[in-house]
C-alpha cells in the first residue's frame, strides 16, 4: 500500500489541505475551508477550518505524516494553562505601526535590527505586536506565559497540546526575535519589546520530528475510526511559514524569484547565505530547507482584484475580460492599491488612490486594467527591491489564477513570467516537508514538477514611471 502525506496551508483567507503520495508527490485528494475576515482572529477558527478542510479532503485515512504551513508573524499568546489570551493579531494588522517605529528607534536605528535579526521590524512582525500589547493591553500581556505563531499553535493542537511547542527556522525568522544568521533567539530584543520573556517554541531543523498526532487531534467520523482500527501513529513534521512552504512546493532553486499573488503580495528567492537590508524593504528570512529566503512583502495583492470586481459589480472572470479589453497603461489611469495601508513601502496609514481619471478613462475596462496594473506595479517594485537578476520569475498564489494577471504581468515586470499549473503550492510544500520528515536525509524528496506556462509580452512604456509618480503623491 502506498504511503500518503498531508500538507496544510492555514493562510489568511482559508485553510487548504492536500493529500499526496509520499514517493511520487501525486495528488490524491484535497479540501479547503474559509477563515473569518478581519485582521484579528481567534485561533479556534483556524482549528475549526482545519478540521473542516481535513474532512473535505476525505480525512487522514492512510496518511503517515502531516505538516502545517501557515500565515507568518501572527501573534498567538497563551496563558499558564495553554489557553489563548486574546484573538491573534495577524500579519496585516497595522495597529502596531507606531510600536515598530519606536522599537527601531530604541535599538539605535534600522541597521541595528538588520544586523541582529536580518530584518527591520514593521507593523507585521510579531515583536511589534507584542510591544503594542504590552502598551495597550497590560493585563493580557501579564497573563501571557508563552508566545507562538499560527503554524506552531496548529501543530501543537494536532499533537494534543503537549508541554512543548515547536516551530521551525522559517517561521521563527518572522518574529523579530530570532536570528537566521546565528540560529538563536534574541531574548534581549523580546525583553526590549515586551518587558518580559515568555516561553518560546523550540526551533526544529527542516526534517525534524515534531511529535505525532494525538487521537484527539483530529475529529473523524465513526466509519473512518472503525476502518483505521489500531492505526499507526501519524508523524508531525515541523511545518513552516506559508512563503517558505511555497518555495518548497514550487521547487524554487537559487536563481529563481517567486512572486506570490495571495492576500499578501510577496517576491522571494532561495539563498545560500543570510541577508540583512537596513532599508527594511527586504526581510532576511530563513527558509524551510536550512537555507535562507530574502523576501519583500506588500499588503495589497489579490484582494485589490476582489475590490475592483466589487466596484464594477462583476465576478473574477468578467474582471479578467474587462482588464484585457482595457488598453495597456489604461490610458494613463493609475490605481495605487494601498487598500490596507502598505508595508513595502512602509506606509501603514496610506489609502488607495486613482489618478488620471478623464472622460476617456472613466470606463469599466480602464478601471479593471488599472487595478491589475497597479497591483502588479507594487509587486514589480518588490521584485526590484530584491536586487537580483533572476533566471526565472515564477508566478503563484490565488491571484495567479487570473488570466489578466498572467498576461499583464510580463508587461509590468519587463520580463517573461512562468506560471506553474494553478495549484496549492503552500500546502504542497508542507506535504513535501512531511514526506521529507518520513524519508529523512539532507534534502527533500524529488517530486516531478508539473507543467509551466510561459507568458511573454513587451513592457508597457511609461507605466512604471506613472505609477511611481502617483504612489509618491497620494
Ligand atoms: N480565478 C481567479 N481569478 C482571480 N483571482 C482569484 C481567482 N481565484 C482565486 N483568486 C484570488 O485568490 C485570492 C486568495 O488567494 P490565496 O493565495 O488563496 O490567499 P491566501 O493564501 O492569502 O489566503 C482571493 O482574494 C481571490 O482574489
Ligand atoms: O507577512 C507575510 C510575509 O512576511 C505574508 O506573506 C503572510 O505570510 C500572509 O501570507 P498569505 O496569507 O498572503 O499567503
Amino acid at each position: 500500500m502506498r504511503t500518503l502525506v498531508a500538507g496544510v496551508d492555514s493562510s489568511t483567507q482559508s485553510c487548504k489541505v492536500v493529500i499526496r503520495d509520499a514517493e511520487s508527490g501525486a495528488l490524491v485528494r484535497q479540501g479547503r475551508a474559509a477563515h473569518p475576515q478581519g485582521t484579528e482572529v481567534h485561533p479556534d477558527h483556524w482549528w475549526a477550518a482545519l478540521q473542516e478542510a481535513i474532512e473535505r479532503a476525505g480525512g487522514l485515512d492512510g496518511v503517515a505524516a502531516v505538516s502545517v504551513a501557515a500565515q507568518q508573524h501572527g501573534m498567538v499568546c497563551l496563558d499558564e494553562r495553554g489557553d489563548v489570551v486574546r484573538p491573534a493579531l495577524l500579519w496585516n494588522d497595522t495597529r502596531s505601526a507606531r510600536a515598530a517605529r519606536d522599537l527601531v528607534e530604541e535599538l539605535g536605528g534600522p541597521e541595528r535590527w538588520a544586523e541582529a535579526v536580518g530584518s527591520v521590524p514593521v507593523a507585521s512582525f510579531t515583536v511589534s505586536k507584542l510591544r503594542w500589547m504590552a502598551e495597550h493591553e497590560p493585563e493580557n500581556a501579564r497573563r501571557t506565559a508563552q508566545v507562538c505563531l499560527p503554524h506552531d499553535w496548529l501543530t501543537w493542537r494536532l499533537a494534543g497540546s503537549p508541554d512543548t511547542i515547536t516551530t521551525d527556522r522559517g517561521d521563527a525568522s518572522g518574529t523579530g526575535y530570532w536570528s537566521p544568521a546565528t540560529g538563536a533567539y534574541r531574548t534581549d530584543l523580546l525583553e526590549l519589546a515586551f518587558g518580559a520573556v515568555p516561553a518560546l517554541p523550540r526551533v526544529l531543523g527542516p526534517a525534524d520530528d515534531a511529535g505525532t498526532i494525538a487521537d484527539a487531534g483530529i475529529v473523524e467520523d465513526a466509519a473512518t475510526v472503525a476502518r483505521a482500527g489500531t492505526r499507526a501513529p501519524v508523524r508531525l513534521a515541523p511545518g513552516t511559514g506559508d512563503n517558505m512552504a511555497a518555495a518548497l512546493g514550487v521547487g524554487a532553486r537559487p536563481g529563481d524569484v517567486v512572486v506570490s499573488v495571495g492576500t499578501s503580495g510577496t517576491a522571494f528567492a532561495v539563498a545560500d547565505a543570510p541577508s540583512s537590508d537596513p532599508s527594511g524593504a527586504v526581510a532576511g528570512f530563513a527558509d524551510a530547507t536550512g537555507r535562507f529566503l530574502p523576501l519583500v512583502c506588500t499588503l495589497n495583492a489579490a484582494r485589490v482584484l476582489d475590490a475592483a470586481a466589487r466596484l464594477l459589480r462583476v465576478g473574477p472572470a468578467e474582471l479578467d475580460e474587462l482588464a484585457l479589453q482595457g488598453p495597456p497603461g489604461a490610458g494613463g489611469l493609475v490605481l495605487v492599491p494601498y487598500l490596507e495601508g502598505e508595508r513595502t513601502p512602509n506606509l501603514p496609514e496610506a489609502t488607495g488612490s486613482l489618478r488620471g481619471l478623464t472622460l476617456a478613462t472613466a470606463t469599466p475596462a480602464h478601471l479593471a486594467r488599472a487595478a491589475v496594473e497597479g497591483m502588479l506595479c507594487g509587486l514589480a517594485d518588490a521584485l526590484d527591491a530584491l536586487g537580483l537578476d533572476p533566471r526565472r520569475v515564477l508566478l503563484i498564489g490565488g491571484g495567479a489564477r487570473s488570466e489578466a494577471v498572467r498576461r499583464i504581468a510580463p508587461t509590468v515586470f519587463g520580463r517573461p513570467v512562468l506560471v506553474p499549473e494553478p495549484g496549492e503550492y503552500v500546502a504542497d510544500g508542507a506535504a513535501r516537508q512531511a514526506a521529507w520528515s518520513l524519508a529523512g536525509g539532507t534534502e527533500p524528496p524529488e517530486w516531478a514538477a508539473g507543467r509551466t506556462a510561459v507568458y511573454e509580452a513587451a513592457p508597457t512604456p511609461g507605466l512604471r514611471e506613472r505609477y511611481a509618480d502617483a504612489a509618491a503623491r497620494p
